[in-house]
């Protein structure tokens, strides 16, 4: 057995673990990674790139089925097998060798295996080879192991063998019916991608759509999906399930309804990973979320196995934002907090400080890639009440704006925005229509820079984009008077 010692090692080499271990590197620390999978971790083998590349050819599709003229040449129907090798492409084929490249080209060091904490600063990894590695940190660990789908505890559910979302969108041989439990960003992707592969998909929610965003983001989804041939059971769940001899899933929902697919793609949240992460070691529950400050510093509760600051938590594992890109967000905080606390510089965890997430709770953007695309950032109107602000409710028709009835004949669309009154700045904004999503970053920099409503009026959209949508609730809020 080996015992290397380190500044900072880092549990997990997802999006997340990659952009600490950069950070802190790029920092002047001696860093090692440890990973069980592949570096680059769920987002870029089973999760955002293989996603969003089995959605973007039957979005590409729609887009030309929109405009008079394109749609004439839109003759054929979508090519699958050219969809799945295109995502295989993104994927790399599933080889990490490019990451394990980066790694070495930013001095970071790999060990390959299950990582386990053992005690403080102290972490045992078990190699693929049963070998074991040794790591004492001088100065941290950070765990960034992410999360896993949930599997809920339905009869002979786990049983079945149900796809997961790493076998939707890691698919080989589509199925003719696609059963999806769960009404999120998974289901309401997934669904939408399957349904362009001409899959049979019948969706099973137990409340509406999209849960957590303005209530017309879901319903928008939900009559597109239906629409576009999907059978959705709302206010339902699954009771039970079985596989026939033929190999064929047959369910039972909640109401008695009985029914058969060919694949059942459960899509009900996560779980994190740190079940078997060594936790009870250092006086923490395993297969627990890891509660962080804002500096992602794991919160010690009086437990002194963890004071002194050197366990942080960052990304998935902490459950602040399941999402990359504010994981990376954070991961770079940590990865430069950890390197001033190291170094004995001056710290700035405070709102908006360099080494503090706060865009965590105040600016979390995310895109529904569904078809029509939801695009949100800052609080949505009932979280802005449930918060206590005095906000006014801004909607407008994205479709009667002239850049969007270019973009697409007939689009339809809407933009709802929270502007809080005693601030005068954007708190929220929420889109939704096709090709949405790439205007979402203006409303990000809005909120983030607190941007006055009154200076907004100096930020003029090019004619004839669709962000002119931003003038029309300018003007549905009210131009200051020179007396003002
Ligand atoms: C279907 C799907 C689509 C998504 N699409 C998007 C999207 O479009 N945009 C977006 O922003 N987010 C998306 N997400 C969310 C995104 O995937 C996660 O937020 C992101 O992957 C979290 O990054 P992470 O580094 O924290 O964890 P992960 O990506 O889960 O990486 C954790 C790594 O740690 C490793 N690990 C775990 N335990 C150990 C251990 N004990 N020892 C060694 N290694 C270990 C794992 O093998 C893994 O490589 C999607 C999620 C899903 C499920
Ligand atoms: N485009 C993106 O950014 C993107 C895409 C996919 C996933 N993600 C991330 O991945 C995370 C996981 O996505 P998700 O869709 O699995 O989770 P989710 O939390 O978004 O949705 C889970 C859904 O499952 C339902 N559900 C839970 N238990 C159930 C049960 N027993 N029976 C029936 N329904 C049940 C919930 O009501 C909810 O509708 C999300 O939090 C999201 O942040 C992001």
């Amino acid at each position: 057995m080996t015992t290397r010692a380190y500044d900072l090692i880092i549990i997990g080499a997802g999006p997340v673990g990659e952009n600490v271990a950069d950070r802190a590197a790029s920092g002047g620390l001696s860093v090692v990674i440890v990973e069980a999978e592949l570096i680059g971790g769920e987002c870029s083998y089973w999760a955002c790139i293989p996603s969003k590349a089995i959605l973007r050819p039957g979005a590409a599709i729609a887009a030309a089925r929109r405009v008079g003229g394109a749609a004439e040449a839109v003759t054929g129907s979508i090519d699958v097998a050219a969809v799945l090798k295109r995502r295989d492409y993104w994927v790399s084929d599933w080889d990490d060798s490019g990451q394990v490249e980066w790694l070495q080209s930013v001095g970071v060091d790999l060990v390959r295996g299950h990582g386990r904490i053992t005690g403080p600063r102290a972490v045992s990894v078990t190699g693929p080879d049963g070998s074991t590695t040794s790591l004492v940190a001088h100065h941290a660990v950070v765990v960034s192991t992410g999360s896993a789908a949930l599997i809920p505890d339905v009869p002979g559910l786990a049983e079945i063998e149900p796809w997961t979302s790493r076998e939707a969108t890691g698919v080989q041989t589509v199925p003719k019916r696609l059963a999806i439990l769960g009404g999120g960003v998974v289901a309401a992707e997934m669904a939408t991608a399957y349904v362009s592969f001409g899959t049979e998909v019948t969706l099973i929610a137990r409340s509406g759509l999209l849960g957590g965003l303005e209530p017309f983001a879901g319903e928008a989804v939900l009559a597109a999906l239906r629409e576009a041939g999907a059978s959705v059971h709302l206010g339902r769940s699954i009771a039970s399930a079985s596989r026939n001899e033929a190999g064929e899933v047959e369910y039972t929902l909640d109401d008695g309804t009985g029914l058969v697919a060919d694949e059942l793609l459960v899509a009900t949240g996560r779980t994190p990973r740190s079940e078997d992460l060594g936790l009870e070691t250092i006086g923490l529950k395993p297969g627990s979320w890891l509660d962080v400050d804002e500096t992602l510093r794991v919160l010690t509760h009086g437990n002194p196995q963890i004071e002194g600051g050197w366990l942080y938590a960052v990304g998935d594992i902490n459950h602040r934002v399941l999402l990359t890109h504010q994981g990376k967000y954070q991961g770079r905080a940590a990865g430069d907090v950890i390197v001033a606390r190291a170094k004995g510089l001056a710290q700035d965890g405070g709102t908006w400080g360099v080494h503090a997430a706060t865009a965590d709770h105040r600016a979390v953007p995310s895109v529904v890639f569904s078809d029509p695309e939801v695009a949100s950032v800052g609080l949505t109107a009932d979280a802005a009440e449930k918060a206590g602000l005095r906000v006014k409710v801004l909607d407008y028709d994205l479709g009667t704006v002239s850049g969007s009835g270019l973009h697409a004949d007939g689009y339809t669309g809407q933009v709802r925005a929270i502007v809080d009154l005693d601030r005068e700045v954007l708190v929220g904004m929420t889109l939704l229509g096709p090709d949405v999503a790439e205007m979402l970053h203006a409303a990000t920099i809005a909120i983030v820079g607190e941007v006055p409503m009154a200076r907004l009026w100096h930020a003029v959209p090019a004619f004839p984009t669709m962000s002119e949508v931003w003038l029309r609730l300018l003007e549905a809020y009210g131009r200051p008077t020179a007396e003002d």
